[in-house]
């Protein structure tokens, strides 16, 4: 599918600028739960219904984002990974701090992406680009693409509502819709999981073409191979606080190290290592090496 040409946009010029200001941002959540009132409550201070417990799924968390950078977001479930993508693309909004989005955003952060269960598959990609500001020529110039690009199984179910998709057919409309705007920054929960193999190496190779254009990329992953393979940057989120901001390789060392105890070796080492515990085993069991 043809994305657009760089040479439509402007995503290349001032490469770096900051596009996201994060600024102290907070975000409070009701647990479900209860508090329990005290007995100074109930007497002195004459209150009798149960005050709903909260708790911070995001507090105090600042940074800055330059355009054409990528950056990956780690931690583990619960983190607040999800929570801060939905508050860089407005959906969520935040009760301390604030969060400057300097140019367009195009999520795909839930499965369903924002589509509507009742409207069909067609219906949802007008409506979805339309949202974004696309015209509806423009829309008709790239619909093929973005059936294309999703594959036979939603152009035989364009007409479906879109309740009746699979999970990995709505991954994949959603991909090929998001993919397909002119908004400079992209975002992309955990969501490429449920895509297969093939369709997974094509919205890689997508999303490469994608920064190759100067786009600016956020991607929630538990992939170690994607996020090395895409993100320069990686931020990491424990319990709703940031606990890293740095390149990459350094954030993924810090969360795998911290999750699993164990040191943690990256891939490209871990292959030079690998073969040479190969090559102690084969020496081990009397091979020959060379
Ligand atoms: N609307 C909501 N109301 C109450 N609690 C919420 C809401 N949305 C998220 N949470 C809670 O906020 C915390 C952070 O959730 P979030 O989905 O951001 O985590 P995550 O890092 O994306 O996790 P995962 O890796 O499992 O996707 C979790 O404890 C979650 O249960």
């Amino acid at each position: 599918m043809s994305i657009p040409a760089s040479s439509d946009v402007h995503w290349k010029t001032n490469y770096g600028e900051p596009v996201i200001t994060v600024d102290n941002l907070g975000i409070e959540f009701l647990t479900g739960r209860k508090r329990s009132l005290s007995l100074r409550e109930i007497i002195f201070q004459r209150r009798m219904t149960h005050e709903k417990e909260t708790f911070w799924a995001l507090k105090n968390i600042s940074f800055q984002v330059g355009r054409g950078e990528a950056v990956g977001l780690v931690g583990s479930n619960g983190g607040g990974k999800s929570t801060l993508l939905k508050m860089i693309a407005g959906t969520l909004l935040p009760d301390e701090g604030k969060a400057t989005v300097r140019e367009g955003v195009a999520p795909l952060i839930e499965l369903t992406g924002g589509f509507i269960a009742e409207l069909s598959g067609r219906e949802n990609i007008y409506m979805a680009a339309g949202l974004h500001g696309m015209s509806k020529e423009k829309i008709e110039e790239r619909f093929d693409d973005i059936v294309d690009f999703a594959g036979p199984k939603v152009r035989d179910s364009l007409d479906v509502p879109y309740r009746h998709y699979s999970s990995g057919m709505q991954v994949r409309l959603g991909f090929a819709v998001i993919t397909c705007l002119d908004e400079p920054i992209i975002l992309v929960d955990e969501v490429l999981a449920v895509g297969d193999a093939a369709f997974r190496e094509k919205c890689y190779q997508r999303m490469e073409a994608l920064l190759e254009q100067g786009r600016t990329l956020f991607l929630v992953s538990h992939s170690e191979g994607d996020l090395l393979r895409f993100c320069t940057r990686g931020i990491y989120l424990k319990g709703g606080k940031m606990v890293l901001d740095s390149d990459m390789e350094s954030v993924m060392k810090a969360y795998m190290e911290d999750l699993l105890g164990v040191p943690w070796i990256p891939p490209k080492e871990r292959n030079a290592e690998d073969a040479l515990y190969n090559r102690r085993d084969r020496t081990a069991k009397g091979f020959k090496v060379e």
